[in-house]
Parts: C-alpha cells; sequence; structure tokens
C-alpha cells in the first residue's frame, strides 16, 4: 500500500516548494505534482518536515539509585506525539561491566519502541576490555559515537587520563566522542560545602553547578579532543561560558559541536526560587537551568551556527522519585522531561518569535544531527529513497501543554501552562501514521535500530590535517659530536 501527502510545503533544512510525497514500503519513492496514492494525507496549510531526531535520551536508565520513569514504550509515544521519529539513548555499563553485555541490556529493552531509535555508547570505566570492545561496538554494532561523563564523581564520572585514552582510541575508530562536560570535582566540593552551611535544597543544585563548572570543562574536553586528534560533540550546552569554549574551537577550525536542550532555551533559573519544594525539585537537571542572558546566547549560537543541535535530555523522573532528595539536594535524581515538546517549544519560541527560520529549525532538529551521527540521508531528509519518517506539520495548531493529557509517564510537565502554536497533524515513521490529529496510532515494537558506519567525511578530514600536521623528527646532516 502507498500513501501519498498531498498539498503540503515541502521545508528541508536548505529548501522550500510545494511538491507531494510518495511514500511506500517504508521510504519515500516520489516527489513531484499531482502524485496518486492508496492513502491520501491532507497537508494543506501544513509544511512537509523530516521528522525529528532526538540525540540525546535516558529511557528506563539505572541512575541515582532509581530508573528514570520512561522507557522505550512510553518515551518513543512520547516523541512521535511531538513530531521526533528517533531518539538515540545512551547504553551505560555499570562498574567493570563490559560493553557488550551493556548494549545487550540496551537491546532488550528497546524492543518495545514505537519509532526507529540508536545508541551512544557510554565509557563509564576504563581498561583493556573497554578498549577491545570498542571495536566491536563500532564494526559489528553499528555505534560510532562514545559519551564520557565529566561529572557525577563516584558513578559516571571518567578522569582525563581515561578520557584521553578514549578520544584516541576514537581517533583509530573513526568514532566520536560525546561528553557531558562539568568539573565533577568541583562540583562534589561545592555540593559538600553548601550541605555542610545548611543549604539543602532543591535551589542549591543549581549553586553547585555555576557556568565556570561548565565552562572550564568544556574547553577542557575540546584541548584533549584535539590533542587526541578526534572531532568533539558536547551533550546539553548550557550556557555562555561553554557556548564561548565552542564558539572559539570552531573559529579555529576544531571540529566541535554544541548541543543546548529546549528546556535551557526556554526555562531559567528563577524556576529553582519557586516557594513549593516540589516544583523546584522537578527542575532539578545537570547542568541546572540558567538565566536571560545565557539563554540569549544559546539562542544565538543556533542562528550564527556555532551550535548544531536541539535536543531534551529527556530523563524522567516522577515528583515521588524526586522526593528522594528532601533534605539533602544531591540526592534529587537529575533529569527532566521534553520529548513530546521538543518540537512544539522549539517551533513556537523560535520559529514563531522570528529568531529561527523554518529550514534552520528543520537543520537543528534533525538534518544536522543526521549527517553528525552518519545516518544521513537514511534519516533527517525529505528524498528519495530516505526513510519516510515524516512530520506534517500544521503552523496554525494549538495547544496548552498539560501533564494531564501527556504521553510520558511522570505525573507533572515542566513546561506546563506553556501555549505552544505550531503541532504535527500527522507523524509517520518509516511510511506509518503514527500520530493523527492528536490521536496516537503507533504500533509498539515498529522502530528498529539505525546502525551507523564510522568515519564520517568531518572525521576522515580531520584525520587527513592531523596526520599531515603530526611532529616529526627533523632529519640532519651534519649532527655535531655530544659536548661530553
Ligand atoms: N541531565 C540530567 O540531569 N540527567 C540525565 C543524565 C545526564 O545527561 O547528565
Ligand atoms: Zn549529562
Ligand atoms: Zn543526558
Amino acid at each position: 500500500m502507498s500513501t501519498i501527502i498531498k498539498n503540503g510545503t515541502i521545508v528541508t533544512a536548505d529548501l522550500t516548494y510545494k511538491a507531494d510525497v510518495l511514500v511506500e514500503g517504508g521510504k519515500i519513492v516520489e516527489i513531484g505534482q499531482g502524485l496518486l496514492g492508496d492513502e491520501v494525507l491532507d497537508a494543506s496549510g501544513c509544511f512537509v518536515m523530516p521528522g525529528g531526531i532526538d540525540p540525546h535520551t535516558h529511557l528506563e536508565m539505572p541512575f541515582m539509585g532509581t530508573y528514570s520513569s520512561d522507557d522505550f514504550e512510553s518515551g518513543t509515544r512520547a516523541a512521535l506525539s511531538g513530531g521526533t521519529t528517533m531518539v538515540v539513548d545512551f547504553a551505560l555499563p555499570s562498574p567493570e561491566q563490559g560493553l557488550l553485555d551493556a548494549l545487550q541490556m540496551w537491546d532488550n529493552k528497546s524492543t518495545r519502541a514505537h519509532c526507529d531509535y540508536s545508541f551512544h555508547m557510554a565509557i563509564t570505566w576504563w581498561s583493556e576490555q573497554v578498549f577491545d570492545e570498542m571495536e566491536t561496538v563500532v564494526r559489528e554494532r553499528g555505534i560510532n559515537t562514545f559519551k564520557h561523563f565529566m561529572a557525577y564523581k563516584g558513578a559516571l564520572m571518567v578522569n582525563d587520563d581515561e578520557m584521553y585514552a578514549s578520544f584516541k582510541r576514537c581517533a583509530e575508530l573513526g568514532a566520536l566522542p560525546l561528553v557531558h562536560a562539568e568539573n565533577g570535582d568541583v562540583v562534589a566540593e561545592l555540593q559538600r560545602k553548601l550541605m555542610e552551611e545548611g543549604n539543602d535544597g532543591p535551589e542549591a543544585h543549581a549553586f553547585s553547578r555555576p557556568p565556570q563548572v561548565e565552562g572550564e570543562a568544556t574547553n577542557r574536553a575540546i584541548m584533549i579532543a584535539d590533542m587526541a586528534g578526534v572531532p568533539l560533540y558536547v551533550v546539553h550546552t548550557s550556557c555562555e561560558e561553554a557556548h564561548e569554549a565552542i564558539r572559539r574551537a570552531r573559529m579555529q577550525g576544531k571540529r566541535v559541536y554544541g548541543e543546548p536542550l529546549i528546556q535551557h532555551l526556554t526555562l531559567d533559573d528563577s524556576e529553582y526560587a519557586h516557594p513549593d519544594w516540589d516544583h523546584a525539585a522537578r527542575r532539578v537537571m545537570s547542568p541546572p537551568f540558567r538565566n536571560k542572558q545565557h539563554q540569549d546566547s544559546l539562542w544565538a549560537g543556533l542562528q550564527s551556527g556555532s551550535l548544531s543541535v536541539v535536543a531534551t535530555d529527556h530523563c524522567a523522573f516522577t515528583t515521588e522519585q524526586k522526593r528522594y532528595g528532601v533534605g539533602d539536594f544531591t540526592k534529587i535524581p537529575n533529569g527532566t522531561g521534553g520529548l513530546e515538546d521538543r518540537m512544539p517549544m522549539l517551533w513556537t519560541y523560535g520559529v514563531g518569535t522570528g529568531r529561527l527560520t523554518p529550514n534552520e529549525f528543520v537543520a537543528v532538529t534533525s538534518t544536522n544531527i543526521a549527517k553528525i551521527l552518519n545516518c544521513y540521508p537514511k534519516k533527517g531528509a525529505v528524498l528519495v529513497g530516505a526513510d519516510a519518517d515524516l512530520v506534517v506539520w500544521d503552523p496554525e495548531k494549538e495547544k496548552v501543554i498539560s501533564a494531564e493529557n501527556q504521553q510520558s509517564e511522570i505525573d507533572y510537565n515542566v513546561f506546563e501552562g506553556k501555549k505552544v502554536k505550531g503541532l504535527p497533524r500527522y507523524t509517520l515513521t518509516r511510511g506509518r501514521v503514527a500520530v493523527e490529529d492528536g490521536a496516537f496510532k503507533g504500533q509498539e515494537g515498529h522502530g528498529e535500530f539505525v546502525k551507523r558506519e564510522p568515519s564520517t567525511p568531518v572525521a576522515k578530514a580531520l584525520s587527513t590535517w592531523k596526520e599531515l600536521t603530526a611532529p616529526r623528527k627533523v632529519e640532519r646532516s651534519g649532527i655535531p659530536a655530544s659536548g661530553v
């Protein structure tokens, strides 16, 4: 059976034009005028865009003594409802656990996914086994990204020597390292001091993670990546200090990407001053929300291209889970949700305000990350031969975000009460209509794992450059006799 999307305006990262899109066998098979198909989807007044790709989710993640509450079923249901058609989650080995062992666990979790997905592999400890298994992860399992936590001391954090070793291994394998950039040692010390002073509420979470800890770690990771000869992707860039380091690196020709979150773009640190403990604790995440100046910096980065991708870091905990940290803010599970709201919020606050063009919206929600992760144009494109992961976007459709009618399993929404204008009329996952006018029609288990090859053009170019400019011994003919 074929599906035809009629009367819409196609919006990609670089083009806007009117055409019909014919879909068959899960792929786009024709783009043109007056096409015919079995099932007709009317896109009058709508934009037909590549479905969103969220490269940063934590579904059913074991963290801080509990598990994040959205799993691959509810998480991908939320994703599709908001126009996102692919998520990339993190496989996290526990201490001393092998990478392949951890991957098996994430394979098992992901069988219920409604939409396509991929994994980043986390490097949470270092050994010869990890070094060896990285090759299998890349060459056999189709994962070309490795995540490093510079924070969460005593848990997920890796030290500089481990990070440098892993980055060098990434360079050899043509893989891309990712970093959570916060100075974990300084955070741990600030947490200790704040608690000692009786500062135990959720607002102290933000005090313990000032922009400097992020700026320092971002710059350190950039320099370590440069010395290892590998590109770098910095997740959840939240402040000017980190953005500045990324901007400067890019201006110097370093291959560095920054990823702000929709939460940091649209919510600020006044949330932590809320008199209701639950309200503030529900917004505890790392890095924390920042002030308006930092938000302006992030928006400017998206406009100028110094920041590349908007993600969510969807890691949802219920109010009950957040209350593990009553009396000790360091025990509040870190994380917020956003999978269902990323696209409508970014459209409303980005395109709706004139900060982004519709083409830039497509670039930062889908196409850029598809290229960075090396799954373009299978994903992130409206092209013949691409997967029919599409969103028919109605720029006039409105709603007020509320936990009452969200897909996520948690009991609140950090965007509660925000009015959004711009929502999916249809979301298609590999040609299957999963969302129609707010009604969810997806199929559990429809999602497939997306394999990603190593050695992107950028990784190849950088390794060529590093090889060309590597230190070389100077061959001399007349070496003087030793002075001793
Ligand atoms: N961001 C956050 O607070 N929780 C999820 C884990 C991480 O990405 O650091
Ligand atoms: Zn993180
Ligand atoms: Zn994360």
